[in-house]
């Protein structure tokens, strides 16, 4: 826990998807050990296409309570300005149309999102269909300047959830997976965290 709140403070943004945004409402500052300063923590993004985002989101009611940067919510570049999208527009969030239907999660957006609001450090905290995209577009490269994402922390609790959840599954033959190096691992209580970069350096 205070290890992923210290990877959200090194990050300018923390990224996820509609279905972790729905599934777990989650607040995505950085609060341990205790809330960090506004100045100091990162935007949450969600990709939400589809404005499946509450207004009573955690995202938004943090924003307003001063213990998180405006959200930012990304649609599609012909998205409609229905009811939903302008109800969360009057709560704060900020709506950026810079996607396109059937196209995964790739450098482009993140280099529009770099010019946009300067940032340069991201953190894609999920779920499975977004981290698939990521180490989609993370593979096959084999330069640090080419590949979209650096660096993937994994942390194994020792619970037992059955078949588990797949975040690398229907990759045939692993084409589509990058290689990892590994670069440590530790133990923090209960949990195993694992650092391996994406291109060995
Ligand atoms: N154990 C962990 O550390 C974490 C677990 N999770 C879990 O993952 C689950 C959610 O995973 P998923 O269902 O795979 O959802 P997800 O959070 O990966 O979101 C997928 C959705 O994001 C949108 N999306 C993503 N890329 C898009 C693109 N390029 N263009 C347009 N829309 C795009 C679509 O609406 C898509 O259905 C949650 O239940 C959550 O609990 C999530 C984060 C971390
Ligand atoms: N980076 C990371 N490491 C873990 O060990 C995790 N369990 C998660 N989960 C993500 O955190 C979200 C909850 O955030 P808040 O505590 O509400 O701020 C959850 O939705 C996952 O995205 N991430």
């Amino acid at each position: 826990m205070a290890m992923t709140h210290n990877l959200r403070l090194l990050s300018d943004a923390i990224v996820v998807g509609s279905g972790t945004l729905v599934n777990d409402n989650p607040g995505l500052n950085a609060r341990v050990p205790v809330v960090a300063p506004l100045d100091n923590q990162p935007t949450p993004i969600a990709i939400d296409p589809e404005y499946k985002m509450p207004v009573t989101a955690k995202l938004i009611s943090n924003y307003h309570n001063g213990i998180g940067k405006q959200p930012i919510l990304l649609a599609y570049r012909d998205s409609p300005k229905n009811d939903k999208r302008l109800a969360l527009e009057e709560s704060g969030v900020k709506v950026v149309d810079i996607l396109t239907p059937s196209t995964p999660l790739n450098r482009q957006h993140f280099n529009t999102l770099s010019q946009i609001f300067g940032f340069t450090r991201f953190m894609v905290e999920g779920g499975a269909t977004v981290i698939k995209s990521i180490l989609a577009a993370s593979a096959n490269e084999t330069s640090l300047s080419d590949t979209l994402a650096d660096t993937l922390v994994v942390t194994v609790s020792p619970v037992l959830i059955g078949d588990g959840v797949s975040v690398v599954k229907n990759q045939p033959n692993n084409s589509k997976t990058p290689n990892l190096h590994h670069k440590a691992s530790k133990v923090f209580g209960k949990d195993v965290v694992f650092v391996a970069n994406f291109i060995d350096n």
